[in-house]
């Protein structure tokens, strides 16, 4: 039996689309398997960079299927790949992308970043309209990765090694939030990390709490920049800015204010292992005090590099908030599987702060080091 994971492409996108058919990302629900046996296919995880192929990084990646490769970039090209692809199953082989990290600058123009974009209110912080965002690529043509185009004709929120589905908010996203109030979750001072953050809600409350540092990853190129970014900028303190048209020395002031408070974040994009050799080959790095991550435990393939990023950024008494839903049908990953595979590691203890009962189960669980020393 075949599922679709999570299909919710809108429907105005739909009338603006040609769907080019096959791609989807169809999932075997007999085909579960143990953290154990995916473990061993991780050791065959394959590497994209740019070098490799001598393509521009943003629109890279690859798809292996029965031992066919594909190098696809943003033209018809990838369609087609999507296409003679058609069956995106994950399989015991199946070869993962280590899409390569890089960071992204944020631009001196923060005015440009939310250009064309609506702003949108949830209690205590803005964010863009995500569906704007993706017609307003569609009419460009698809500038850089070619995600939304991807995931419409595959009729899937994700596409493994393609696009993790960074252009939505997910469920357990708006879980952390709650949590965040309830349980007076302290940013002040802390460094933290949104990882897998899609439009970085959980790391602009950080923001917005204090933080002393807050980085931001998701594996896409496109969400980070047109939504992440968008969203972090929407959030820094500059909204008189154009009320004070006739007061430069004023204006200048305060449009510093939004460029100081955005030094505080920085933004990368790529695949877990790769941003963690990213961060870590950063001179002064100091380990996270706080990560932050919702709906990254979807897929058990990787469980693996999901744990070393844990192992490797976070300072021996920081914690991570993980949110998650129970089970991803067709994926397979989820909760019960995650935490087994944390204590076959014997590095993280677990404890769960939450179960949301309602809908899907969800539950909120908190990871520390078991030695700290
Ligand atoms: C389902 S989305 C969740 C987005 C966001 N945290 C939310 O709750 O709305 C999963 C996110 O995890 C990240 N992700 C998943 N697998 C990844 C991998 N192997 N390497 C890097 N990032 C990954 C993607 O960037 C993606 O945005």
């Amino acid at each position: 039996m075949t599922f679709q994971f999570n299909f919710t492409i809108e429907d105005h996108l739909e009338n603006e689309l040609t769907p080019h058919g096959g791609g989807a990302l169809a999932l075997d629900s007999s085909k579960e398997s143990s953290v154990s046996e995916r473990e061993k296919g991780k050791h065959r995880d394959k590497k994209c960079s740019t070098e490799q192929f001598d393509l521009p990084q943003d629109h890279l990646w690859e798809h292996k299927s029965e031992g066919n490769a594909a190098l696809s970039q943003d033209t018809d090209i990838s369609l087609n790949t999507a296409n003679s692809s058609s069956n995106l199953e994950p399989r015991e082989n199946s070869q993962l992308c280590l899409r390569v990290a890089k960071e992204h600058a944020i631009p001196k123009d923060l005015k440009k970043v939310l250009e064309n974009k609506v702003i949108e209110t949830l209690p205590g912080l803005q964010h863009v309209n995500i569906s704007v965002v993706k017609t307003n690529l569609l009419k460009e043509n698809f500038p850089g990765e070619n995600i939304i185009s991807k995931s419409f004709s595959s009729h899937s929120d994700l596409i493994t090694g393609v696009y993790e589905g960074g252009l939505k908010i997910w469920e357990c996203t708006f879980d952390l939030l709650a949590y965040f109030t309830k349980a007076k979750v302290k940013f002040a001072g802390k460094k933290v990390l949104d990882l897998g953050c899609g439009s970085g809600l959980l790391g602009i409350i950080a923001f917005k709490g204090g933080a002393k540092e807050i980085h931001f990853q998701d594996y896409n190129s496109m969400v980070i920049d047109e939504v992440t970014l968008p969203n972090v900028v929407a959030n820094a303190t500059w909204e008189d800015e154009e009320n004070d048209i006739n007061e430069p020395d004023v204006k200048r002031c305060r449009k510093s204010k939004a460029t100081q408070e955005l030094c505080k974040c920085q933004f990368f994009s790529g695949e877990w292992s790769e941003f963690c050799k990213l961060v870590l080959s950063e001179k002064i790095f100091e380990k996270y005090d706080l990560i932050l991550t919702s709906e990254t435990i979807y897929n058990p393939d990787y469980y693996g590099p999901l744990h070393e990023t844990f192992l490797r950024l976070l300072d021996k008494n920081g914690r991570v908030l993980l949110a998650s839903k129970a089970h991803y049908f067709g994926v397979g990953g989820g909760i019960h599987l995650f935490q087994k595979f944390v204590e076959e590691k014997n590095v993280f203890e677990t404890r769960t702060l939450k179960i949301i009962d309602e809908g899907l189960k969800r539950f909120l669980i908190e990871m520390t080091f078991k030695y700290p020393s």
